[in-house]
């Protein structure tokens, strides 16, 4: 099992998906699968339902998870302690990316319920996570200024490495 980890933007999305082809290795977006198991979009959830109802799908759907797998996981996945635990079952990659990275990608983002209010809170969110996903994680890969495809590779090099 292979867990992608980051801040929202990191890339987790798009490296997960050119992984689990280069491995063979079906893929579980679970952002997507939530969405999926709910019938509509992340925003919406969080807007009806509130992020802690989201919280409690996302851990569920983590500790469900059993078949062999690349997961792209959620960008605040690292939040809840539970859900740490439930990451040592695998092997949990941190895509790292600069906070310039994150915010010229999502300049234009309203699709993220969590990416929102004025430059310093979101830099608030972002300089919060990092403490924990680097204590989640096995691998730091560091992704600014290198195409998914040289993520990608670099990933699959340090795992055999
Ligand atoms: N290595 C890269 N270089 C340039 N752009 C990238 C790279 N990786 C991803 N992107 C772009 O950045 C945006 C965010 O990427 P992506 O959706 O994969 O991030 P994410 O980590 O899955 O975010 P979230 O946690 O919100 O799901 C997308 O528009 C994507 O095309
Ligand atoms: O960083 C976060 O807390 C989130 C990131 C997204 O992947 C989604 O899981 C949701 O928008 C929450
Ligand atoms: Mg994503």
């Amino acid at each position: 099992m292979i867990f992608l980890i980051g801040f929202m933007g990191s890339g987790k999305t798009t490296v997960a998906q050119q992984l689990s082809e280069k491995l063979a290795l079906p893929l579980l977006e679970m952002d997507e699968e939530i969405e999926r198991q709910e019938g509509t979009s992340i925003k919406d959830i969080f807007s009806r339902k509130g992020e802690g109802y989201f919280r409690q799908k996302e851990t569920e759907l983590l500790q469900s998870i059993k078949a062999d797998s690349v997961v792209s996981t959620g960008g605040g996945v690292v939040e809840r302690e539970d859900n740490r635990e439930a990451l040592h079952m695998g092997k949990v990659i941190y895509l790292q990316a600069s906070w310039e990275t994150i915010d010229s990608r999502l300049s234009n983002d309203t699709t993220r319920p969590l990416w929102k209010g004025n430059e310093q809170d979101k830099k608030e969110k972002f300089q919060g996570r990092l403490a924990l996903y680097e204590r989640a994680a096995d691998l730091v890969v560091n992704v600014d200024d290198k195409s998914p495809e040289v993520i990608t590779d670099e990933i699959i090099r340090r795992l055999n490495g």
